[in-house]
């Protein structure tokens, strides 16, 4: 008694804190444009099974339509699932959602309805009624459960996104909703094609056996309203059942896709341009961070869109020198960074409240563009540009590409203030750029490589590729193209079907090529598989080194670093960066100060080693452990060396160049001029061939991550 009694208390007390901020929240809920439409849209999922949503951004659609749905009738055997573009959304969404219910998040309690599942994190209990994911991930589950039977209700958010993975979704849950005839989807965006959508769904009964039209009234859709159970009531404020305001072009009751519009926005945002162009888009931010900072008053946290890492890391350092010269009449500023590569608990730190006397500035990619709400941001700040993944046709890969955005995407950077009060945005370009933008941006199957998506489709049983359907049909070139990387990969056999290869590959959570390099290294006659895993994790970030700008700190950099470099290349020097690390067990920090390595990105590196050597245990790639701690790998010898080589040459076989008498580089595939990168300690040096990870374009093309390797290697695998 004595012990349980304590328990007892912190739970309630658990119970009740979480009950009082959820009674606080339905206040606020119900001041959202989409709060008087519940009703409207709950009549819409159980007449119809596809719901195509629009609705302006902070209007309510991520955070409320599972809440609106979850005690329906239909869905009371299924979960429901809500995919985000991003991991960072899905994780606040999944915060916010378990808040707004009172209830505990993933898997602290087994009470808990909220959950989320993003790559290498899955945050769920067996009472998981509603879980965000990530588009990749529920393409993951589909691989284990081609029917997703466990959901009653995918929906499917921020569409307008147009990602591979979010093009592939649509395509089963085209076919899944003919098949399960209790399955309902929604699929929603402020800035969605609605139209698109809705012929793309159109013929869902037309074609199927099994397609019924569901009755409003008849038993398996019910009329709910002794359904709901602890649900927020809504009836004060909701318009009558099938009402279908004039914003609301709901179709007939018997057509099975049903499109809404929930118009208006909570807040305000007054949107500002610049009068003349600018194209150092680091120089106006900071000056116009600084103006905000000046003259606006508390609170108000800034959020700014730059387009990756670099540019985030050369601002935040200006803006930090810059605030170390202001008096202390001004508020403080805390600057934090937010991009892909950053490890999820720094991600997190923007959700958190500044301290006091403090303005947060965030400086974001595109990460923050949708879907998330951000607490104190009153002001965005944006520069118009982003790095965008495009094939390059005249080198057969992709690369990314710093280009302005589309509309769409600038409405949802937009959409980022005015979420808790009156808000502002900045476009640091003139209107006349704004209105010159293209409307939505190309979806990204229309300008990538489709081998992952291939893959994908092959692993989940589609053989037909060129007969899936498409939102919008990539090229049959693309797909051939496609098609064949993956036959060279070895993942598909001769007669187009998945190798086992190929379902290796696919359920490891990396490219068909890196899954190959992996798959190589696990072979009996290389069996290096735990030097290729440090090396893949160090891969996964966006670089390990410290950026060195001025001619002294390149010197000290060589000679801080020079224990660690190796004459084959970048991928043993990372190897030895990851070896180094490991094996210091007293001072890590000093350790990657000694070597101007980033601590930060050093352990997001540890994070995906061990979550990749856990997927490898599972997938029997490596021989199962005897302790559960990694070892550290040895530093390997010249055999050892060359076989890490080789693999990953089995992966990227097409990223190779050979010397010319000239001193250049030439591809193989496509015969292009490459040169080494500056960041490559290859640069400057001569090797008869070369293999690389990637391209970068700036003033000219470039190899990134680049090793040495010998003309005869290649005859094996070009052959
Ligand atoms: N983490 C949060 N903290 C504070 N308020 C939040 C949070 N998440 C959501 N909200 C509130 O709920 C509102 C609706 O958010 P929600 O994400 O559902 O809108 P949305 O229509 O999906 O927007 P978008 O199209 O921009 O994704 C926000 O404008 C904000 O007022």
């Amino acid at each position: 008694m004595e012990v349980s009694r304590p328990l007892k208390r912190k739970h309630e007390d658990g119970t009740s804190n979480l009950q009082a901020k959820r009674v606080k929240l339905l206040d606020s809920r119900k001041l959202l444009p989409i709060w008087p439409r519940q009703k409207d849209i709950r009549q819409y999922m159980r007449q119809g099974r596809v719901l195509i949503l629009s609705g302006e951004t902070g209007s309510g659609k991520s955070t409320q339509i599972p809440q609106f749905l979850l005690h329906e009738p239909w869905c009371k055997s299924g979960k429901i699932a809500v995919t985000q573009p991003r991991r960072v959304a899905a994780i606040s969404l999944a915060r916010r959602v378990a808040e707004e219910l009172g209830s505990p998040l993933g898997s602290s309690s087994p009470a808990s309805k909220v959950g989320y599942s993003v790559r290498f994190d899955d945050n769920t209990s067996p009472g998981t009624r509603i879980k965000f994911l990530t588009e990749g991930m529920l393409l993951q589950e589909m691989l284990r459960d081609a029917d997703l039977k466990q959901y009653g209700c995918i929906i499917i958010d921020e569409v307008h996104e147009r990602s591979v993975n979010v093009d592939l979704l649509l395509g089963f849950l085209k076919g899944l909703v003919r098949k399960r005839r209790e399955l309902r989807v929604v699929v929603m965006s402020a800035t969605a094609d609605v139209e698109g959508l809705r012929s793309f769904f159109e013929d869902i009964s037309q074609q199927s056996d099994t397609a019924v039209v569901i009755n409003g009234t008849d038993a398996t859709a019910g009329n709910g309203a002794d359904d709901q159970g602890s649900w927020d009531g809504f009836s004060d404020d909701v318009s009558k059942p099938g009402t279908a305001s004039a914003t609301a072009n709901g179709h007939s009751q018997n057509d099975s896709v049903t499109t809404c519009h929930v118009e208006g926005r909570q807040y305000p945002v007054i949107t500002r341009y610049l009068d003349i162009a600018t194209e150092d888009v680091i120089a106006a931010s900071l000056n116009r961070i600084f103006q905000i900072h000046c003259k606006e008053p508390m609170p108000g946290d800034i959020l700014a869109f730059m387009t990756g890492q670099e540019s985030i890391q050369s601002l935040q350092k200006l803006v930090e020198e810059y605030a170390q010269g202001l008096t202390s009449d001004y508020p403080k500023l805390l600057v934090l960074p937010l991009f892909a590569a950053l490890p999820q608990a720094a991600q997190q730190r923007i959700f958190l409240p500044a301290p006091r006397n403090t303005r947060k500035v965030i400086l974001s990619t595109n990460i923050a563009e949708t879907s998330v709400t951000v607490p104190g941001v009153r002001f965005v700040v944006d520069t118009g540009k982003a790095k965008i993944k495009q094939f390059r046709n005249s080198i057969g890969l992709d690369s990314l590409l710093i280009k302005p955005i589309s509309r769409s995407s600038a409405d949802q950077r937009q959409g980022r203030a005015g979420r808790e009060a009156a808000g502002q945005c900045y476009r640091l370009y003139t209107q006349q750029s704004y209105q010159s933008l293209d409307q939505d941006p190309t979806p990204e199957i229309l300008r990538c490589d489709l081998s992952q998506a291939v893959l994908t489709m092959k692993a989940r049983g589609v053989d037909d590729i060129l007969g899936f359907p498409f939102l919008t049909s990539p090229s049959r070139e693309a797909l051939e193209k496609a098609l064949l990387h993956l036959y060279r990969l070895g993942a598909l056999q001769d007669d187009g079907k998945i190798s086992p290869a190929g379902r290796q590959i696919a359920r490891l959570p990396l490219t068909p090529s890196l899954g190959r390099v992996v798959i190589e290294a696990a072979k009996p006659e290389k069996q290096c598989l735990p030097h290729v895993i440090d090396i893949v994790a160090c891969l996964s970030v966006e670089t390990i080194w410290l950026s060195v700008e001025t001619e002294e700190a390149r010197e000290r950099a060589q000679i801080a670093r020079q224990q660690l470099q190796r004459r084959q290349g970048d991928h043993l020097t990372l190897l030895a960066a990851v070896q180094g690390y490991t094996a210091e067990n007293s001072d890590r920090k000093r350790w990657v100060d000694d070597h101007l390595i980033s601590h930060r990105a050093m352990r997001n590196v540890m994070d995906v080693r061990k979550q990749l050597w856990a997927q490898c245990l599972q997938a029997k790639l490596l021989p199962k452990a005897s302790t559960s701690s990694i070892p550290t790998t040895t530093q390997p010898d010249e055999e050892t060396s060359e076989k890490i080589l080789r693999c990953f040459l089995a992966g990227f076989s097409t990223n190779t160049a050979h010397l010319c008498p000239d001193g250049s580089y030439k591809t193989f595939s496509g015969n292009q001029t490459v040169a080494i990168h500056p960041s490559s300690w290859l640069f400057g040096r001569k090797a008869e061939g070369i293999v690389y990870q990637e391209f970068v374009f700036t003033s000219k093309a470039y190899a990134r991550n680049v090793s040495v390797v010998q003309l005869g290697w290649l005859d094996d695998i070009l052959a």
